[in-house]
């Protein structure tokens, strides 16, 4: 066995009390084996947490990675006009190259920032799993099916792909890889294809994602047409189980928060993605008293426009107050667990708490910085004054992906270069005549 010690810092226990404590990790099962206050630790390998804190990785429950190549490409408009106008023309533009270019920007800007795992909703999901492989990071991935404007063999052939992929790349990557079925929402799916696709999923064990309840212009045609909370439509499809997790519920009422707690389905709060698109304001707090699994995502980049998951907690915290008029609503303490356990809950790891037996996708947070000084509550900081840039060393599966912010998986000058070279292209196919 060899083992990975991180010694000299503080860490952020499970009940989030903050130890002096070194860290022993089985680098090779990728588990934590010891968190020892007695710091008699020695390990084969040793990353300094000195003036640090080793936390858990954070999670990024929901996105879009090779979204990254639209950064910045198309902002200030609302979620239908956006996709409808800009997005989805520019994405049809996507090849596979595209998409590996964009995940690996994508995944190089979240190892850098503290992200360890995410979920992700795209196309070309081969590209998506060889970044993850390649980068060393864990991601459940799937591919995001939409039957609107599809003639019946295509919209049949892209929801069969969603099922397949989620078949093929289970356990990829070491096991780093998971899969959903992922359809990419209750309105842009026909139902009777829903149906089968959820039937056919349940039977053979595959979680599903989908983005639900996110604008009132998504919300209310189906109210209308069906006479039915969207969330009661998904449960009567079969898709809020326990393994599922759908991204932002904005828009839910008290009924369809309940039916989230009674179903164990999580939900992953957007707050970036929501404030830029208008969508509105999560009822956070209200999910988290009802007992709902919260967890946190950035959405894609170009509605964000960052990966950096330290923001969507400071968002998820000052958000979730304005939405419930309330200053003490989504305090620190929860905004942390949101970003670390509840996205570990969601995606179905046993990730997010720093103990032994947990799997091994810590970061190192550098407290001796300006912003972050005096420390009366580190766990304030996490939640209010932390940004990605100040995450010194991120370990992934007991690997260490990036020490003293240089990352070690990948080639940070090639990745942006190709992204770049990459981008411009897709936005001159788009943009052409
Ligand atoms: C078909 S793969 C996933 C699909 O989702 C699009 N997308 C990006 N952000 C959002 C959002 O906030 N709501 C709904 N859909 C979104 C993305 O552009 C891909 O086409
Ligand atoms: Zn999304």
């Amino acid at each position: 066995m060899s083992t990975l010690a991180i010694t000299g810092g503080r860490v952020l226990l499970p009940d989030l009390r903050v130890v002096e404590a070194d860290v022993l990790v089985d680098a090779d099962a990728g588990e934590v084996l010891d968190v020892d206050e007695s710091r008699e630790v020695a390990g084969d390998d040793d990353l300094d947490a000195s003036g640090g804190l080793v936390m858990p990785g954070l999670v990024n429950a929901h996105t879009h990675v090779a979204m990254t190549l639209l950064r910045g490409y198309a902002d200030d408009k609302p979620l239908d006009a956006w996709l409808q106008e800009d997005i989805w023309p520019a994405e049809a533009e996507f090849g596979p190259r595209d998409v590996r270019a964009g995940a690996d920007l994508g995944i190089l800007e979240m190892v850098k920032t503290g992200t360890t795992a995410f979920a992700d909703m795209y196309f070309h999901v081969p590209e998506v799993v060889d970044a993850v492989r390649e980068s060393g990071v864990r991601a459940r991935v799937g591919h995001g099916a939409v039957t609107v404007g599809k003639d019946d063999e295509g919209a049949r052939a892209d929801v069969e792909e969603s099922l397949d992929v989620a078949r093929e790349f289970q356990g990829a990557a070491d096991g780093r890889v998971s899969t959903a079925l992922m359809p990419h929402s209750l309105t842009t799916v026909d139902e009777a294809l829903l149906r089968e696709a959820v039937e056919t999923a349940r039977e053979e064990g595959i979680p599903v994602h989908f983005h639900a309840n996110e604008t009132l212009d998504e919300v209310d045609p189906i109210v209308s047409e069906r006479d039915e909370r969207p969330l009661a439509y998904a449960d009567d499809v079969g898709m809020l189980g326990e393994t599922d997790f759908c991204a932002h519920g904005v828009h839910v009422d008290d009924a369809e928060i309940e039916l989230l707690a009674e179903r164990d389905t999580a939900v992953v709060h957007c707050p970036a993605s929501n404030m830029k698109l208008a969508s509105g304001m999560a009822p956070v707090q209200a999910m988290l008293d009802a007992g709902v699994t919260v967890a946190l995502g950035t959405d894609g980049a170009a509605s964000n426009n960052d990966l950096d998951a330290f923001d969507e907690l400071r968002d998820a915290a000052m958000l979730g107050k304005l939405a419930a008029d309330d200053a003490s609503a989504v305090p620190a303490e929860a905004a942390v667990r949101m970003a670390t356990e509840g996205g570990a809950d969601a995606l179905g790891i046993p990730a997010g708490r720093v103990e032994a037996g947990a799997l091994a996708d810590l970061v190192v947070v550098d407290f001796d910085e300006p912003h972050l000084t005096p420390a009366h509550d580190p766990v304030s900081h996490l939640a209010y004054a932390v940004t990605g840039s100040d995450v010194r060393h991120t370990v992934c599966d007991g690997r260490v992906l990036m020490r003293d912010r240089q990352v070690l998986t990948m080639d940070e000058s090639k990745v942006l270069a190709r992204a770049r070279d990459r981008a411009r292209a897709v936005a001159d196919r788009a943009g052409g005549e």
